[in-house]
């Protein structure tokens, strides 16, 4: 058997963590490192996650915004706002000149930092020896990130026979499902089904739990809940799905069991939105040494190591929390392995901070409130209606609200969410704060610019 290629890291799946590995270590340090890619240059999230459907979210709001045109004195412009009909090919088109922009910017960074691109499916052959079209490579350090996948649930019966979507195909369809059934009433889930309503579909939603985003306090999701099914999306909750038939793209009914009551819906296309799986399987990791969780993660320590020595697994495959963000913070902890200077801590206590890009943006880091009750932490609470942002009032919509819980004996920070429009750019002050352990007084007595949104957080840390 010939030896194999040596590389000073050698990194498997192209995500974030693992292309910013690959940029750094070769444009700052002149190390030289091999990234294997099986089909999405630069992971999901330029591709086929994050960018992608954000694109598509802003097309959304477009035709939302279009059809209030009559209240900005536009009404001659649009008879009636049933009459806004979306030509689906067109938002689907920008969105492919956005990813073709992008893969321009990967293909640009990966030739400056002098890093091979080698496409195809990277699998262990021995410890720390991968194999990938027809190579066999090796590396001082070897590098994990394959990511995760929609969850199709087999156990649904007929589900895998109706052909569902999954966010990757929903991007491509060029169509507007008639009517959109989508299982799940997550992240995935949620932001989809405003979307989809927005363009012009009529959307059910099935959730198998008693509220939608379950992890969140129950007062932001009744609000949001409000705002989305306030513009027509249907959302059923504890809801078991007995069983799939038809086929998406045609006809398609899921029998829906609530507490015992059977209903059919029938819809035109059917999207899964459930949760992801990791891809891990088939690639001889645990041949490699490299041991996974019970639930198929790659198990790693604190500082992303994995069961094998100078192998490391970054990101969603790693049970990382799936966002793109908390990827690029796993690069920062490898990396700082990688050159010598380990993170102390390294992914412990790091901020989680996430935001769910519907129209109203419920964004969040730290603690919540239900949390804090079932913890037994004691706490002191700033809460303010979005209409004391008064920004929200020069844009017309000032639905929502914000809260913030602070310690009950000290004036640190525990927690922040806010349901409101653009909320999302609230969030870097707050996590300053709590990072910084400074008291929340500190951010109410900040001069911020009026008429900004992030001048409402003086008056939510007032209110504390
Ligand atoms: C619809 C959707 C929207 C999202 N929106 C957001 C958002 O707005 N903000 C946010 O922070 N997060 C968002 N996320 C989550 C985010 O996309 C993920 O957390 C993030 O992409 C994870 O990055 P990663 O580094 O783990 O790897 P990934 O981006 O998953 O990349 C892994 C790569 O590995 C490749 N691969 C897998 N196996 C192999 C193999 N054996 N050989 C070679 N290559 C392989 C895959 O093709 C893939 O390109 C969204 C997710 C979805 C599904
Ligand atoms: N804005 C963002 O940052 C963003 C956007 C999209 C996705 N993401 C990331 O991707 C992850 C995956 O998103 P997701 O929406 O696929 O998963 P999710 O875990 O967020 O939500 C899945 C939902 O499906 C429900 N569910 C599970 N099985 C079901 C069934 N059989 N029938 C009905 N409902 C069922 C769950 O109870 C849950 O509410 C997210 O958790 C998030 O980390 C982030």
């Amino acid at each position: 058997m010939s030896s194999p290629e040596y590389f000073d890291c050698v990194i498997i799946g192209s995500g974030e963590a693992g292309k910013y590995t690959a940029w750094t270590l070769g444009s700052k340090y002149g190390k030289k490192c091999a990234i294997i890619e099986r089909k999405y240059l630069g992971g999901a999230c330029p591709n086929i996650a994050c960018l992608p459907s954000k694109n598509f979210i802003h097309s959304a709001s477009v035709a939302y915004n279009f059809r209030q045109a009559a209240s900005y004195g536009l009404g001659s412009f649009v008879a009636k706002a049933d009459d806004v009909k979306v030509d689906m090919t067109v938002p689907g088109h920008r969105k492919v000149a956005m990813v073709d922009g992008l893969m321009d910017l990967h293909v640009g960074n990966f030739r400056k930092a002098n890093t091979e691109v080698i496409l195809g499916e990277g699998k262990f052959i021995g410890p720390k020896t991968i194999a990938v079209a027809g190579r066999m490579l090796t590396g001082d350090a070897i590098i994990v990130n394959t990511g995760t996948r929609a969850l199709v649930d087999s156990t649904i019966p007929g589900l895998v026979e109706s052909k569902p979507l999954t966010h990757v195909e929903i991007l491509d369809l060029e169509v507007l499902p008639s009517h959109l059934i989508i299982l799940g009433g997550g992240y995935v889930g949620l932001e989809f089904a405003q979307a989809y309503r927005r363009f012009g579909s009529q959307v059910t939603v099935i959730e198998k739990h008693e509220r939608v985003l379950g992890k969140e306090d129950e007062d932001i999701v009744e609000a949001l809940v409000g705002i989305i099914t306030g513009e027509g999306v249907r959302i059923i909750t504890s809801a078991k799905i007995d069983k799939v038939s038809g086929a998406s793209g045609d006809s398609v009914q899921v029998s829906v069991n609530v507490a015992g009551s059977i209903s059919k819906i029938t819809g035109s296309h059917i999207l899964v939105a459930t949760g992801r799986v990791p891809n891990t399987e088939n690639m001889g990791l645990e041949e490699a040494g490299i041991n996974l969780t019970r639930s198929k993660h790659v198990l790693v320590d604190e500082q992303l190591r994995t069961t094998a020595d100078g192998v490391f697994a970054v990101g969603d495959c790693a049970g990382s929390p799936y966002f793109t963000h908390i990827s690029f913070d796993d690069f920062r902890v490898v990396l700082s392995n990688l050159t010598g200077c380990p993170r102390p801590g390294g992914t412990t206590d790091r901020q989680v901070p996430s935001v769910l890009f519907t129209s109203h943006e419920l964004a969040h880091v730290g603690l919540r409130e239900h949390e804090a009750q079932d913890r037994g932490i004691k706490y002191r609470l700033g809460k303010m209606p979005m209409a004391a942002f008064l920004r929200t009032r020069t844009l017309g919509d000032s639905r929502g609200f914000a809260k913030v819980l602070v310690e009950a004996e000290g004036d640190k920070i525990l927690g922040f969410t806010a349901l409101g429009l653009a909320a999302g750019e609230l969030l870097p002050v707050v996590q300053l704060a709590m990072k910084l352990g400074i008291s929340y007084k500190e951010v109410s007595n900040l001069v911020i610019v009026h008429p900004t949104m992030g001048e409402g957080l003086v008056g939510l840390f007032n209110s504390v």
